[in-house]
C-alpha cells in the first residue's frame, strides 16, 4: 500500500470581506501548523444580512448578530465545523450550543484616522464632514468637536477610502486593525487609545465552534488561543454584555496591560456627544474567567451609577 493518510479537513465559515478571508486564511494556516500537516482549513464564505445592507441607517437598527446570523446557522446546522469572526460584530451572548474555541493575539486596537486635509480631528477645520456609520464614533466625535457635521458612510475598507477619496466627507475612521491585516496601515493616522477608546473587543478575532465539537477539532483551536488577548475578549465582553450593549448603544472600552494586572477602561457617551461616562479598574494577570468577567460586569456598574437615568437607550429593559 502506497496510500498515506491524507489531511482532515475543517471547514471554516466567514463572510466574503477581504478583511474577513484574510482573517480566516490566518486560522486555516494555524490550523495545519499546530497539527503538523495532520488538518487543514478550507474557507467556505456566506453573505451576511450586515453584508447587504445599502440603506445608510439601517446598520445601527438591524438589531444583533447582522454580521454573524447567517454563519451562526450554518455552524449550527454543520454545514461548517469553525466560524472565524472580528469579535467586535459578534453579539455580546453566543448562539445556543455555540462557544469560543479561541482567541489569537490581538491586532492594533487603536482607531485610525484617515483625511487628505488633516493630520487628526483637531486640525480639521470648523463644519468639516466626518464620514461613520458607527454610532460610538458619531458620539465620540460629538464630544470632541461639537462643530463638525457627521456623515453616514458605510461600507467595507475600500469603499470608505473610496468615498473618502471622491470628497463625501473630509475624514473618517478605519479600525487599524483591520488596516495592518489588509497591509496598508499607512493609510491612516493612529489615534492614540486615551484620545479615542475604541470598541469592545476591536483587533481581536473570534473562532467559534459548536460546544460538541470533537476532541481533536478543540484541540488544535485551542493551540490558536493567545491567553492575553483571551483575557481581554473576557473581560471587554462582559462589559458591554453588563450594559447589554447593542450596536444601537455608543460604548467603548479597552484592556491595558499594566506589568501584573488588567487595566480596564469603559465609556458610554449619549448619542449627541454631550455627555460621557467613564470607569476604570484592575484584576491581576492570571485571575480565573469569572474574576475576568466580574471587572467587566463592575465597570459597567460603575458607570450605570455615575449615569443614573440618563444613559441612552438600550435594547434592554431597565
Ligand atoms: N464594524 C466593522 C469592522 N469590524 C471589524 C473591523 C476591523 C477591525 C477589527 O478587527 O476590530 C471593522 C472595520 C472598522 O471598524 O473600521
Amino acid at each position: 500500500m502506497t496510500e498515506t493518510n491524507s489531511p482532515r479537513t475543517l471547514r471554516i465559515g466567514t463572510r466574503g470581506s477581504p478583511l474577513a478571508l484574510i482573517q480566516a486564511n490566518q486560522i486555516a494556516a494555524g490550523i495545519e501548523a499546530a497539527s503538523e500537516g495532520a488538518m487543514k482549513g478550507e474557507i467556505v464564505t456566506f453573505t451576511t444580512s450586515g453584508d447587504q445592507l445599502t440603506t445608510e441607517r439601517l446598520i445601527n437598527s438591524g438589531g444583533k448578530g447582522l454580521f454573524t446570523r447567517e454563519l451562526d446557522a450554518a455552524l449550527t446546522r454543520g454545514e461548517v465545523d469553525l466560524t472565524v469572526h472580528s469579535l467586535k460584530d459578534v453579539p455580546s451572548v453566543l448562539e445556543p450550543g455555540q462557544v469560543f474555541a479561541a482567541f489569537p493575539e490581538r491586532e492594533d486596537p487603536r482607531e485610525g484616522f484617515l483625511s487628505p486635509h488633516a493630520k487628526s480631528l483637531k486640525d480639521l477645520p470648523r463644519g468639516a464632514k466626518v464620514g461613520t456609520a458607527s454610532l460610538r464614533r458619531e458620539a465620540q466625535t460629538r464630544a470632541l468637536r461639537p462643530d463638525l457635521e457627521i456623515v453616514t458612510f458605510r461600507g467595507n475598507v475600500a469603499t470608505r477610502m473610496r468615498k473618502l477619496e471622491e470628497g463625501l466627507a473630509d475624514a473618517t475612521y478605519l479600525a487599524m486593525a483591520g488596516l495592518t491585516r489588509l497591509g496598508q496601515p499607512e493609510v491612516a493616522t493612529p489615534i492614540p487609545l486615551t484620545d479615542m477608546l475604541p470598541a469592545a473587543a476591536q483587533g481581536i478575532v473570534g473562532v467559534v465552534m459548536r460546544e460538541d465539537a470533537d476532541a481533536d477539532t478543540a484541540a488544535v483551536l485551542h493551540k490558536l488561543n493567545h491567553v492575553p488577548t483571551a483575557a481581554a475578549a473576557m473581560i471587554e465582553r462582559a462589559f458591554l454584555l453588563a450594559l447589554d450593549g447593542s450596536c444601537r448603544t455608543p460604548i467603548a472600552a479597552h484592556t491595558f496591560d499594566k506589568g501584573e494586572e488588567w487595566h480596564l477602561v469603559g465609556e458610554v457617551l449619549a448619542m449627541d456627544g454631550s455627555a460621557r461616562w467613564r470607569a476604570e479598574g484592575v484584576c491581576r494577570k492570571g485571575a480565573s474567567e469569572l474574576q475576568l468577567e466580574a471587572l467587566g460586569k463592575d465597570i459597567a456598574n460603575e458607570i450605570r451609577q455615575q449615569a443614573g437615568g440618563q444613559l441612552p437607550a438600550f435594547e434592554g429593559d431597565w
